[in-house]
Parts: structure tokens; C-alpha cells; sequence
């Protein structure tokens, strides 16, 4: 174990404590330098921004500071573990990735890797399993399909064809329509699949690598078409993948690289099964085989045990402050009764219009826990004077589509959503995030609020309390401690009540920074005995400030925040203590998720 990169100065790397049981030497490492931004224009959001910005200044709750990405110091702490990780890439070209794939970096105008990328690309360049907890809009898609297409091109290159003689394509006069890639991503949602075959495109600009998405929703027939053509990697949902499967359509025979995004929620109790067919039961190549990576903002340790039955000898990473949610991002709660709701939002997007030029509305994302909520909602606001649309899984993956580029565009500036739109949506500039009906779990939560705050900007999340919301007070009190924010003397007592937060997995008591999920659960006490002096504790622990990225700039990842949350009312706080008491792995686990509306039929709630 190592703090790699202590510039001695104690500044731009810090050390520290890592418990270790038997620690690998560690592979030297240059000091890390913070890339210093090019140009001074960086900083300067684009009028949009600075628009959108103001308009939620004038709400007086801060949080979006005039557009302007927050690039003061900070401490970005990291911890590593898992036997012979790799150090962290200075980089782009320090990770090693292939000719071709850093010239598609330098057309996406990313000058500097972000941090959760800085530690992911090398390890999996050196071809190791990983799972990576880093926060909302810190950049892990490239961090997994960078050198995912890196690796991808240079076998294809090897073959002497440039890239064109990739495996996933079918030879030229061949009969065989079964498309066999090499690498598969898997997403929970339609439209996060289609926003990562976007960015996996651009990766892969003239590689002669053929990118293809897979969900549902849509007829099949053009999917299966662009198929045939061939498929050096795959983003799919896993309904649409297993079906295609089914058909014989699509053969995992070949595949090198799984990356689950948002792989919590992905071996969740609503994919689990689906996630388990594809990966055990579909011929793909044993784990030994294949190279696995799982990313997301939240690993909770039951389902960071679960995951790692798809996993060979992995390295786990976690970037940013454990349990926080962004710091970009400014976070208020209001305790309102439900038939309350309405005139405070009205209220809210009123004063947000303030200063705005022609009254426009700054982006606003609205979720609420049902569909018919959600229609509900969007026609009222409507009828307002508020130009609003709605996205949910009771709508045609048409109308979902056309709701996101309304929204995107600024045309419809304000959306109601309900969870489908909660995981990995790269929506640049939301200004903010109202709950009007707050999630289950503080996870789903941290991945809501996190549609505002991206890529190093500022933004505000508000969040409608009511009596019902009691289970995720701890949780939520836990969060914005950490993230330094002002927690309400209301809500501090709600945590406070021995129920209350206990019931949920926002109270469940794990100790210190494992309750939040963004700890290498085999580091967990109980961990190892049933497996023997496994030394787990390679890696390295470390902290970076003053990282700026590309065109934007960063502060650190954030560890997965505490607890499962959902559906808690069945449970009661005896089970899981109301806090301070350890978490108890040997008791059966039992993991609840949240289902977006309020039904456990994962792909009537809309997700895939
Ligand atoms: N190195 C970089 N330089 C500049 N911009 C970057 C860099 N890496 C990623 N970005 C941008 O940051 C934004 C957020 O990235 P991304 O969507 O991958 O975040 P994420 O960590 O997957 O978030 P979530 O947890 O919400 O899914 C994107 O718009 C992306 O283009």
C-alpha cells in the first residue's frame, strides 16, 4: 500500500492511512501534477449557462454561482484496493490509449483526464477487473469506453486492417447473421443506453470499430439490421439483449470487455435475474475469461457482494469523498404536507423566472414518484404558463425521445420525471432538481440530484419533504453533512427519532464510511474470514485538488452514498438499528430497491 503521488509538499497528493494486510510493493509513480487550465477562458460558462444560472441565483439559495465552474482546490480523496493496481495515468497519453482513440479525445476537447478516469484507464488497460464508485457527472463513461475502444482497436489493427477487420463484423458474403461483439455495455435505461453508443461513437470515429445500441421500445427490425452489419461493441438494455439473444440474433461468444453502467442498480433485485442469464447463462466467456468493469456513483456493500461473483481478482476505486454527493452542488429541503406541493412549486419556479430574460425558465428537472403523477403534474404546470414536458414508462419511447430533445433544447425548460430519468442522463446545464416526491433511497436520491452539478458546473437541488419521507431522514442529514451543507434543525430531529431513518437503509447503521457504500466491502471486518489472508489492500490511497479537466472543470469524484433505501415501511428499524450500530453481514441480506413507480415489473415501471 502507497500514497502514490505526495509531491512532498503535501498539497497536490496527500497520504492517507490504509489498513493493509499484505501489501504488494507498490509500482512507482510520478507525482501527479494537477493539469493547470489552458487558456483562462475555461472558466467562462457559455451565455446559456450564465442565463440559466441567474435565474436560479435569484431564488436566493445559491448553489449555481453565476454559471461558473468551481475550479478552488480541493481534496479529492482516493482510495484503491485490490492486488497489483496499476497507478493512476498523468494523462490521456500516459494511459496508454491507442493512436486513434486520443485524437477522438482531443475532438471532444477533453484536454486532462478527470479523476475517476485518471485511476480507471490504466487499470483497465492492464487488462484487470474493476469495479469504480465515483460521483454523478465526473466522467465514468469515458472512463470505461476509452479504454474499452483502445482495446478494441489495436487487435483490429494488428489484423492489418486498420481497425476494419474488427471481429464483430461479419465477413463480406457470409451467411451469418449472428452478430458476435467483443465488447458489451450494459444500462439500465433506453436512453442512457442511446447517450453511451453516442459517446462510444465519438470514441470510435474512424477506428473502422462498429458501435451499435440495442433497446426496447423500438421496433427491432432496424437494430437487428445494423447487426448484421456487425458489432465490435455493444450498448444494450438487458431485456432488448436477452430477446436478441433468444432470436439467435446476437452471440456473447466473443466477448472480451462487460461493463455494467450504473451496475447497482443494474444487480438490483430488478435486473439481477436478466443480468445473470446474459452473463452465466448466454455462452458468454467465463470471468477468467473476459474482463469485467462495473461503474457507478453508489456501491452499498450487499450489492457490491453480489457483484463480485462477476468479477475475477478485481481492483475497486473510489474517488472523491466517501458518501458525499457533489459539492457543486447546492441542496435544500423544504417540509411541506402534500397538499402543499403544488403552490411550493409554483412558488419556486416564479422566483426562478426572476431576472431571467422574457421570464424564461432555467432547466429544470422535476421528479415525482408515479407516472400518472408525472402527466398529471406536467399538464398543470402547463396550464400555469410554464412550458412543460413529461418523461416516464407509460409514454412511447417516442414520446420519451422527443421529451428528452424538448427538454435538452430549452424548448420545454422544465421536466417532470420520473426515476427512469434519475441514472446517468448527461443533460449539460439543468440548473436544478426539484423532488417534489422524494425517492425511497438515499441512493436513488444522490443520482437524482446529480442530474444537476456535471462536469465541474454548479447547480441547486431542492427537495419537497413530507411526513411519509421520514425513513430517508438520516440518510439524507448524513449527506448533506458531508457535502458541508446546512442541514434544517427539522430534519435533524427527524433523523434523531429512533425510528425514524432506522427503517430504511439510509439508518441502517453501518459503521463509518462503509454505510455509504463507497468503501471496498472486502475491507469489512467480516470480509476474509471465510476466504482465507486474501490481500485485498494493494492499492493506494490518495488525494488530488485543483483538478480542471478538458474545457471544464472538476472537483472530485464522491463515493457512493449510504444505503438502500426503498421500500422500507416493511421493515422495521430493529432491523437494522437507527445508527451506530454495525452492519451485519452474516444476517441475510436483504436489499429493497425503489421502483420508480411504485410496482416491482421492472419494465412496465419503464426501465428496461
Ligand atoms: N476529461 C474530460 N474533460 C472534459 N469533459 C469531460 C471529460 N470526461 C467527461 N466529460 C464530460 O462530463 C460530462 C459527464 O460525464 P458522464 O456522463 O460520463 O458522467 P458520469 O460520471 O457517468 O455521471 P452519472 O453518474 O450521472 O452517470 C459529459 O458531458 C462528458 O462529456
Amino acid at each position: 500500500m502507497a500514497a502514490y503521488g505526495d509531491d512532498g509538499e503535501g498539497s497536490a497528493w496527500s497520504t492517507v492511512p490504509f489498513r493493509s494486510r499484505r501489501a504488494p510493493p507498490p509500482a512507482p509513480a510520478p507525482a501527479p501534477t494537477p493539469t493547470p487550465r489552458g487558456g483562462g477562458g475555461d472558466d467562462r460558462a457559455p451565455p446559456g449557462v450564465r442565463e440559466l444560472a441567474e435565474g436560479v441565483e435569484a431564488l436566493g439559495i445559491g448553489g449555481v454561482g453565476g454559471g461558473e465552474r468551481r475550479l478552488d482546490k480541493y481534496d479529492i480523496p482516493v482510495e484503491v484496493s485490490g492486488q497489483g493496481a496499476p497507478a493512476p495515468a498523468d494523462g490521456f497519453e500516459a494511459a496508454g490509449l491507442a493512436e486513434a482513440v486520443l485524437r477522438n479525445v482531443a475532438r471532444c476537447g477533453y484536454e486532462s483526464p478527470t479523476p475517476v478516469q485518471r485511476y480507471a484507464m490504466p487499470i483497465v488497460m492492464a487488462g484487470r477487473d474493476l469495479m469504480a464508485c465515483a460521483q454523478t457527472g465526473s466522467g465514468k463513461t469515458a472512463a470505461f469506453c476509452l479504454p474499452v475502444v483502445s482495446g478494441l482497436v489495436a487487435p483490429a489493427s494488428a489484423a492489418g486492417g486498420g481497425g476494419s477487420g474488427a471481429y464483430g463484423r461479419r465477413d463480406r458474403g457470409s451467411f451469418d447473421r449472428v452478430a458476435k461483439p467483443r465488447a458489451l455495455v450494459l444500462a439500465p435505461t433506453r436512453e442512457l443506453a442511446a447517450q453511451i453508443n453516442e459517446e462510444a461513437k465519438k470514441f470510435s470515429f474512424q477506428t473502422g470499430l462498429r458501435v451499435v445500441v440495442a433497446y426496447g421500445g423500438t421496433p427491432m427490425y432496424n437494430q437487428l439490421r445494423d447487426l448484421e452489419r456487425g458489432a465490435d461493441l455493444l450498448v444494450a438494455t438487458p431485456g432488448r439483449l436477452v430477446d436478441m439473444v433468444e432470436r439467435s440474433r446476437v452471440s456473447l461468444e466473443a466477448i472480451k470487455y462487460l461493463v455494467m453502467d450504473e451496475a447497482d442498480r443494474m444487480l438490483d433485485m430488478g435486473f439481477e435475474p436478466q443480468i445473470r442469464k446474459i452473463v452465466d447463462m448466454m455462452n458468454m466467456p467465463k470471468k477468467s475469461v473476459r474482463q469485467t468493469m462495473l461503474f457507478s456513483a453508489t456501491f452499498p456493500p450487499e450489492i457490491q457482494r453480489l457483484a463480485s461473483d462477476f468479477l475475477n481478482n478485481y481492483i475497486f476505486i473510489t474517488v472523491g469523498r466517501i458518501g458525499s454527493s457533489t459539492d457543486l452542488i447546492e441542496q435544500k429541503i423544504e417540509f411541506v404536507t402534500d397538499g402543499q406541493k403544488r403552490g411550493f412549486l409554483l412558488d419556486l419556479l416564479h422566483k426562478q423566472s426572476v431576472g431571467m430574460a422574457n421570464s424564461k425558465q432555467p432547466l429544470t428537472l422535476i421528479f415525482v414518484e408515479t407516472k400518472r403523477e408525472a402527466d398529471s403534474l406536467r399538464y398543470w404546470l402547463y396550464s400555469k404558463g410554464f412550458p412543460a414536458t413529461a418523461i416516464h414508462g407509460d409514454r412511447t419511447q417516442q414520446e420519451r425521445e422527443s421529451a428528452l430533445r424538448s427538454f435538452k433544447s430549452g424548448a420545454t425548460p422544465i421536466m417532470v420525471a420520473t426515476d427512469v430519468a434519475s441514472r446517468g442522463l448527461d443533460v449539460p446545464n439543468v440548473a436544478h432538481v426539484i423532488n417534489y416526491d422524494l425517492p425511497k433511497s438515499i441512493e436513488d436520491y444522490v443520482h437524482r440530484i446529480g442530474r444537476t452539478g456535471r462536469a465541474g458546473k454548479a447547480g441547486t437541488a431542492t427537495a419537497f419533504f413530507a411526513e411519509s419521507n421520514h425513513t430517508l431522514a438520516k440518510g439524507l442529514v448524513e449527506l448533506m453533512t458531508e457535502a458541508k451543507r446546512d442541514v434544517p434543525k427539522w430534519l435533524m430531529e427527524y433523523a434523531d427519532r429512533p425510528c425514524y431513518g432506522g427503517s430504511s437503509y439510509g439508518g441502517r447503521g453501518r459503521r463509518g464510511s462503509d454505510r455509504f457504500g463507497g468503501r471496498d466491502y472486502r475491507q469489512s471486518s467480516d470480509y476474509g474470514s471465510s476466504s482465507g489472508d486474501y490481500g485485498y489492500n494493494s492499492g493506494y490511497s490518495g488525494g488530488s485538488r485543483g483538478y480542471s479537466g478538458g474545457n471544464r472543470g472538476y472537483s472530485g469524484g464522491g463515493g457512493g452514498v449510504s444505503s438502500r433505501g426503498g421500500g422500507g415501511s416493511s421493515r422495521g428499524c430493529d432491523d437494522y438499528g437507527s445508527g451506530g450500530g454495525s452492519y451485519r453481514p452474516s444476517a441475510p441480506v436483504q436489499y429493497y430497491p425503489s421502483y420508480p413507480m411504485g410496482t416491482t415489473d421492472v419494465s412496465a415501471s419503464g426501465w428496461d
